[in-house]
């Protein structure tokens, strides 16, 4: 479980991104958070894993308190949150193997991280979460031959080696293909689901949220004015969260997606 208590940070610049935010996610839900530009997204999921320190306020995961952490201890707690980036922040000139392997760095000491000697039950599992993403056939790959797709299989795959109790996910999709962007999104949804996982998605494409989340959170000027059901998001409540816009057109497309996505195979390859 994950809660966040009156969760405020306010940047050097006077910029107030998150005012006082409350909220809990239990285990293995995945929440999808949506807002405009500047609505405090990325600032929300960076202060969770505190790569942006909070201002005040608190945040608890599992019976921890992750914001009264010493260095020590916080860089171990991070090992249990996986994170997955929009531009994948892959090192491109290892290969997928090496990638995913990389997410078991904050677990192997000093000298096999610096050798790059994994032990073998970490390889194993690389092979076997490659396999679950569809890029065992891959492994050997350098990272800068791969699609979008592919990479963001990898960025995946390296997440949930970390053996994460909590995934956060900073705009999946922003730089791939609207099909592609769906396998993705059904990919993690799917994982979370496996392995009863909770998960932050930062998104843009509100239409692809409600398609694959039975959660959402809108942000709006740094506070929470959505958290509800994708299918109770209404025109009025999109205009609450982003302002006046025409949002007939957007539910549309979601209620014509569903009806033609079921096609697609589980985890099918980008
Ligand atoms: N490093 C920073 N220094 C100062 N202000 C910042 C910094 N990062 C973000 N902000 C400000 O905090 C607010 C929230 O920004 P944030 O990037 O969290 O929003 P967002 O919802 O993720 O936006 P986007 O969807 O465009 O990525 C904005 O007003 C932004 O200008």
């Amino acid at each position: 479980m994950l809660q966040l208590n009156k969760l405020t940070k306010q940047y050097a610049t006077g910029d107030l991104a998150l005012k006082a935010v409350e909220l809990e996610i239990p285990k293995g839900q995945v929440v999808a958070l949506i807002g405009p530009s500047g609505a405090g997204k990325s600032t929300l999921i960076r202060c969770i894993n505190r790569l942006v320190e909070p201002t005040s306020g608190s945040v608890d995961l599992n019976g921890k308190e992750l914001t009264k952490l010493g260095s020590g201890a916080l860089r171990t707690a991070r090992r249990r949150m996986g994170m997955i980036f929009q531009e994948y922040a892959l090192v491109e000139r290892l290969t997928v193997m090496e990638n995913v392997l990389s997410g078991r760095l904050g677990y192997v000491g000093f000298w096999r991280s610096f050798l790059r000697r994994y032990p073998q039950s970490d390889i194993d599992e690389a092979f076997r979460l490659l396999e679950r993403v569809g890029l065992d056939h891959m492994a050997d790959k350098r990272a800068d031959e791969l699609s979008g797709g592919q990479r963001q299989r990898v960025g995946i795959a390296r997440a949930l080696i970390q053996d994460p109790e909590l995934l956060l996910v900073d705009e999946p999709t922003a730089s791939l293909d609207p099909k592609t962007s769906r396998q993705i999104m059904r990919l993690i949804c799917e994982l979370c689901a496996e392995r009863g996982l909770a998960a932050i998605i930062n998104i843009h494409d509100v239409a692809l949220a409600q398609m694959f989340v039975q959660r959402v959170v809108g942000l709006r000027l740094g506070e929470v004015v959505y958290d509800g059901p994708p299918n109770q998001l209404t025109p009025d409540t999109l205009t609450q969260i982003y302002g006046e816009e025409d949002w007939e057109a957007t539910i549309e497309k979601v209620e014509d997606d569903e009806e033609g996505d079921d096609a697609l195979p589980q985890g099918a390859l980008a």
